[in-house]
């Protein structure tokens, strides 16, 4: 489990640090951190061209130690000073080791630019020449290193409100911050390689957290000696329509992948003929009225995806959330819960998957604002609803109300595609039916559906169906600790 913390959390737990070291202690492990990561970074130290962009707090005295450090190797490193004040010592140690003051235009030249403008101390848009100097560093020709959290991205949202540097690489300082996990700040960050400068143990318990494959391997059911299909878990799909019959097709392939020990899909003739083509597995019921009765038992219910939101539609979500079982109520049924909330109060968990236009509808929000800020209207709707919130989207997040939110980072911009996300519920059905909580269903089956994502695309695009299919080789791949790497090798570093 990779734990992640805001700015404030940070800044306390290396107040508590710092009061135990001497002076100037932190800065020289970060510095050191930093200038080998860069090293790494470069291949050859000797003779590189490195610019430092320096801001006037400890983020530019950070670069300014890490400079002098690649200045003594042999690099040609020159400091653009963007602040009214800089770093006095750093400046002292950069000039002795032979680094030079340089204007904004040695950007263009450069083969590594050090970006120690502003780090978990800003606050609000940069402003200038802070702005145009992190819009210069993001169309450089060269090599882009963070220090600590890109400029211009909020340490502990991932909020961007202006320009901002889109960095290949952050380095970051004593442990992850939240908004270089979340997007849009997360896109900015690139690889992010962590630092240890002894931090540990004066962290809280931490803000975000994303699950590593040991993590979700621990969590996923695994069949014993005496299991048989029913207490495997039995999964309800109640999805798809006349109009809308993949998404029942694609559900219960997500499902049945997945480990449910039965899939039981109740739905009108259209989707019942697909779901009976497709999956001979499943177990179908065709409804001739809006009611569960004839079902049989399951464990949990899937709800929603190309189920319709008209009469019939709200009455089988009615008859579906007055059941006894978790609920995970998706794409449509997101619509009817937000016309009708009323749909939610019942004593069993429901777990909602919308993405963010669907979590606006909810809640009544603007879609660019739960861009912006994911995590927070993730935990807002989780709260003010008394539900799991899955929120989808390039960076998928699971919030619950309560402790740390989860954020997955196994997912791929290849699973832009129609029909992802009714896989996506199906997975998370199963898991729900095998007795996962909310919480733990939702965050493993993103993890899941990411890697399965990557594994189908391997670079070239997929289909909805092929998700589906990846799912067995993800829950493989993550029993075998071995994931697809993104990032250089040797890095410890979240792959992306
Ligand atoms: N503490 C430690 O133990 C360790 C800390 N470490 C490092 O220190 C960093 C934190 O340093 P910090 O607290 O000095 O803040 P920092 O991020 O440099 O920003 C402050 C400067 O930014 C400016 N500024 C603010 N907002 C702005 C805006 N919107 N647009 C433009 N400017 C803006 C602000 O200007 P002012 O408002 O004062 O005019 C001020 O000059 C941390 O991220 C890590 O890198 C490591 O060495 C490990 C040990
Ligand atoms: N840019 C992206 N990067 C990574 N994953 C993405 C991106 N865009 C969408 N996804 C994922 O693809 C799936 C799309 O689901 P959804 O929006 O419900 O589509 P549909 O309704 O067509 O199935 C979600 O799992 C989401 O997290
Ligand atoms: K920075």
């Amino acid at each position: 489990m990779r734990t992640a913390y805001t700015a404030d959390q940070i800044r306390a737990a290396e107040r508590a640090l710092m009061a135990e070291l001497p002076h100037g202690t932190l800065m020289q492990r970060a510095a050191a951190g930093l200038a080998a990561a860069c090293a790494d970074l470069l291949g050859r130290v000797y003779a590189a061209r490195v610019v430092l962009l320096v801001g006037g707090g400890d983020n530019g005295g950070d670069a300014l130690y890490a400079g002098a450090l690649l200045a003594r190797r042999g690099a040609r490193v020159g400091a653009v000073l963007a602040g009214s004040r800089t770093h006095e010592a750093g400046l002292a140690a950069f000039l002795d080791a032979g680094g030079r003051v340089t204007g904004g235009e040695a950007i263009e030249e450069a083969d590594l630019v050090v970006d120690g403008l502003v780090g978990i101390g800003a606050t609000g848009a940069l402003r200038e020449p802070y702005g145009a100097l992190a819009a210069a560093a993001g169309s450089a020709p060269g090599l882009v290193v963070a220090v600590d959290v890109p400029s211009g991205v909020d340490a502990g949202t991932g909020r961007v409100e202006g320009p901002a540097v889109r960095a290949t690489l952050t380095v970051t300082m004593g442990a992850y911050k939240t908004g270089l996990l979340v997007d849009p700040g997360a896109a900015y960050a690139g690889a992010v390689e962590l630092v240890d400068i002894g931090l540990g143990p004066y962290l809280p318990e931490p803000d975000a957290v994303a699950q590593e494959a040991a993590d979700v391997h621990a969590l996923l059911p695994r069949p014993v000696a005496e299991s048989d299909k029913y207490r495997r878990g039995v999964l309800g799909v109640a999805a798809g329509s006349d109009l809308f019959t993949g998404a029942a097709v694609l559900a219960v392939g997500g499902a049945l992948r997945a480990g449910a020990g039965m899939v039981r899909y109740a739905g009108t003739s259209a989707p019942v003929t697909q779901v009976r083509a497709h999956w001979p597995e499943a177990v179908v019921t065709l409804l001739d009225a809006p009611s569960i009765e004839h079902v049989g038992r399951v464990q949990a219910w899937v709800l929603g995806p190309g189920l319709g939101t008209g009469d019939w539609a709200h009455e089988l979500a009615a008859a579906v959330l007055a059941s006894d079982v978790p609920v995970l109520v998706d794409a449509d049924g997101l619509t009817l819960v937000a016309r009708d909330r009323d749909l939610l109060r019942r004593d069993a968990p429901v777990l909602l998957t919308p993405h963010a236009g669907e979590l606006s509808r909810l809640m009544g929000v603007g879609r660019d604002a739960i861009e912006a800020a994911r995590l927070e209207h993730a935990r807002d709707a989780a709260g003010e609803l008394g539900v799991t919130v899955l929120l989808k989207g390039s960076t998928t997040v699971v919030a619950d109300g309560a402790g740390p939110a989860r954020v997955n980072t196994t997912g791929t911009s290849w699973l832009a595609a129609g029909g992802t996300g009714d896989v996506l519920s199906g997975v998370a059905g199963a898991l729900l039916a095998q007795g996962l909580g909310c919480f733990d269903a939702a965050s493993c089956a993103a993890y899941l559906h990411g890697l399965a994502g990557r594994l189908a695309a391997a670079g070239a695009p997929l289909a909805a169906a092929d998700v589906a299919e990846a799912v067995p080789a993800a829950i493989r791949a993550v029993a075998g600790r071995r994931e697809p790497e993104r990032t250089p090798p040797g890095r410890r570093s979240f792959a992306r």
